[in-house]
This record gives C-alpha cells, structure tokens and sequence, in this order.
C-alpha cells in the first residue's frame, strides 16, 4: 500500500476509491474495502481509500473529542493488510470542509486523485453539511465522468445475548468498549482490542501485596480506555507476549483519590520493565473492580483473578 500525505498529493494512476474515517478498521469497514478491490480488479483499475488522520468533526470544532479505536499509525498498518493499493491521508482542511460533494468530487477525485469509479459505504455521507445523499453523488458523477456505486452493506451472524443481529460501527464498538465488552468488540473488529504505551512507576503497593503490577500509561490520550475492571489480556513487549490480568479503574480498597490507573499483573513473571513499551491486549472482562473490607480480602481476590485469568488465557 502506498500512502499519500501530501496536500497536494496526486494518485498517479486511475482508480476505484471509497471514502471515508475507518476507525477501527473493522469488519464492515474490509467488507467495503473488499468490494473496491473486486470492482478495481474487474476493470483492471487500481484500489485507493481516501481518508483523514484527524476526524473531520475535531477539525470543525476543536473542542470536540473523540475517543479512537485506532490511532492514525495503527489506522495505516490496519489498512495496509487489507491490501488496497493507495491509501491518501488527506488534511480535512476548511477548504475542504466547505467544498460542497460535487466540488469535492470534481476537484479532488476526479482532477487529483484519478477516480473512476467511487464506491460508497451504504450509509456514507459527504460535501459540506452532508446535505446530499446518494442519489445526488450518482447524478453529479455522470455529470463529471465517475461511476458511482452503493457498497453492499455488511451483513453479519453476530448475536448478542437477546439474540439480536447486531450492525457493525465503530460507534457500536466504542460503545461495547465502554461496556467492557471486550469479547464482542473483538468479534466486530475482527481483531482483539489493544492499547500500547509505556510502563510507569505507580504506589509501589503491589510489591507489597505479592502482586506487582506495571502502570500502563497509553501513547495516544485519545484512545478508548475500555470499562473499569478485570480483564484478562496478553502483554507483549520485547518481542514476546505473556498472560496478565489487568485492572483498570481508581482501586477503592487503597483508597488512594479518583486517579484512574490501568495496571497488569503479568503471570509466572518477576523483572523491572519501567519505561518498557508495552502493548496490552483485551480478551475478556472477568469482573468490575470493586472495593474489599481489608486488603486480606483483595489479595484473595486477586488469587482467584489469577487462576481465572490462566484458565481464560490457556
Ligand atoms: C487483576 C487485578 C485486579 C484488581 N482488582 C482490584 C479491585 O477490585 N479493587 C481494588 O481496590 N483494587 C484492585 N486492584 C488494584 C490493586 O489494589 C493494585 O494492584 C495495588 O493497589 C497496587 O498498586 P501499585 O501498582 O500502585 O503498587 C487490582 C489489581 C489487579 C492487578
Ligand atoms: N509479574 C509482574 N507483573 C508486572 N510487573 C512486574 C512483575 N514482576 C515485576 N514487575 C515490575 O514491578 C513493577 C511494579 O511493582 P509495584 O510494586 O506494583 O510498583 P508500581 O507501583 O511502581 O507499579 C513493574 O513496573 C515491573 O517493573
């Protein structure tokens, strides 16, 4: 995949594209993406996605805070397994924001970006306001000399528990994130839920307690940090993944303020790794975080947390 940052980028050959922010990349987001490279490959085109390393609506109200699923580098390498031929990062610029869909078409997909066909996601929605719809993008495409397609939408066999056929979106996904879903997350990504960042020093109580616990502080302040809990997740750093059950959340029984610290517990380990880069995975939660009566009983607890976790994990 060639990736295209520059403003003033062209794509140097014809394509078919589909628009759009992919955070996450989940499996709705490669079911579209799939499509575009079956459409290219039939007209012996090329494959390109155009989209924007900082999400359109931070850049109209910079106030405006979205948590991510996927950072802008993570989004890239997520993209580029697809293997889609161009991917063009492009600065949603005030200009941009204000071209209405038939400009934005004509300027920039037809005249820079080589756009023969565009495929749309089902739902898709571009041009200032986002006022127009589908069948407005077909009209000014046969106007300019692009051919535009609606994507199949994705239709899964996820259930939930009241056995309900669910849609995957990345608002779906945040929202079962926020849950501590991490499990049905995981089913709509395609992939297991991450986070990287930094081991950092903490209160130094887990020694103390025969539980020492890597502070993790995550790269990117806006990622998602998953519900407060137990979770049991995989840590690789250096090369190699370990099991680890992990706390997120303000741990009460210490009572030690409202400083929300996500924190593992790498099983069958026993080294330093401050300021190591850590990537931790989430594979299921296992209980909420609560407060204990003393810390006889957290450290109880957190036997059982153990035992869970490596049963979950083998
Ligand atoms: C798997 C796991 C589960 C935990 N569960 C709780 C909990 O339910 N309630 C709580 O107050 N603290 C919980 N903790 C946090 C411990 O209190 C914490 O590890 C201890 O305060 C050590 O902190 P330190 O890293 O600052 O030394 C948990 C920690 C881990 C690793
Ligand atoms: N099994 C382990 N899991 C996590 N960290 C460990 C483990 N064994 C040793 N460590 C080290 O111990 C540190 C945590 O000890 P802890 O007493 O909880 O201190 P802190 O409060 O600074 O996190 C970790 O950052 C790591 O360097």
């Amino acid at each position: 995949m060639q990736i295209i940052r520059d403003t003033d980028a062209i794509i140097p050959e014809p394509c078919v594209a589909t628009i759009g922010f992919f955070d996450g990349v989940h499996i709705g987001h490669r079911y579209l993406i799939q499509q575009v490279k079956e459409i290219a490959a039939i007209k012996g085109l090329r494959s390109a996605l155009v989209t924007f390393p900082v999400h359109p609506r931070k850049v109209m109200h910079s106030d405006y805070r979205l948590e991510l699923l996927t950072t802008p580098d993570e989004k890239i390498n997520l993209l580029a397994d697809t293997g889609v031929d161009y991917c063009l990062m492009l600065d949603f610029t005030p200009e941009i924001s204000s071209l209405t869909a038939l400009k934005f078409m004509e300027r920039l997909l037809k005249e820079r970006f080589q756009v023969k066909c565009l495929v749309i996601g089902y739902d898709h929605r571009f041009g200032h306001n986002r006022s127009e719809g589908f069948e407005d993008y077909v009209s000014y495409g046969q106007s300019i000399g692009i051919e535009v397609v609606r994507a199949i939408a994705y239709t899964d066999d996820i259930e939930t528990n009241d056995a309900q056929k669910i849609t995957v979106s990345s608002s779906l996904i945040r929202k079962l994130l926020h849950q501590g879903d991490v499990d049905l997350a995981a089913r709509c990504l395609g992939y297991e839920y991450f986070l990287d960042g930094t081991v950092v020093g903490g209160y130094q109580v887990g020694r103390k307690i025969g539980f020492p616990t890597a502070n993790l502080s995550v790269d990117n302040p806006d990622k998602l940090i998953p519900a407060d809990g137990v979770y049991a997740v995989w840590v690789t750093f250096d090369g190699k993944t370990y099991m680890g059950m992990l706390n997120i959340g303000v741990r009460p029984t210490i009572d030690n303020g409202s400083n929300r610290t996500i924190e593992v517990n790498i099983l069958h380990f026993h080294s330093d790794i401050y300021d190591k880069f850590i990537r931790l995975t989430f594979v299921k939660r296992t209980r909420p975080e609560l407060k204990f009566d003393s810390i006889e009983e957290l450290i109880e607890e957190l036997h059982k947390d153990a035992k869970e976790v490596e049963a979950i994990l083998s």
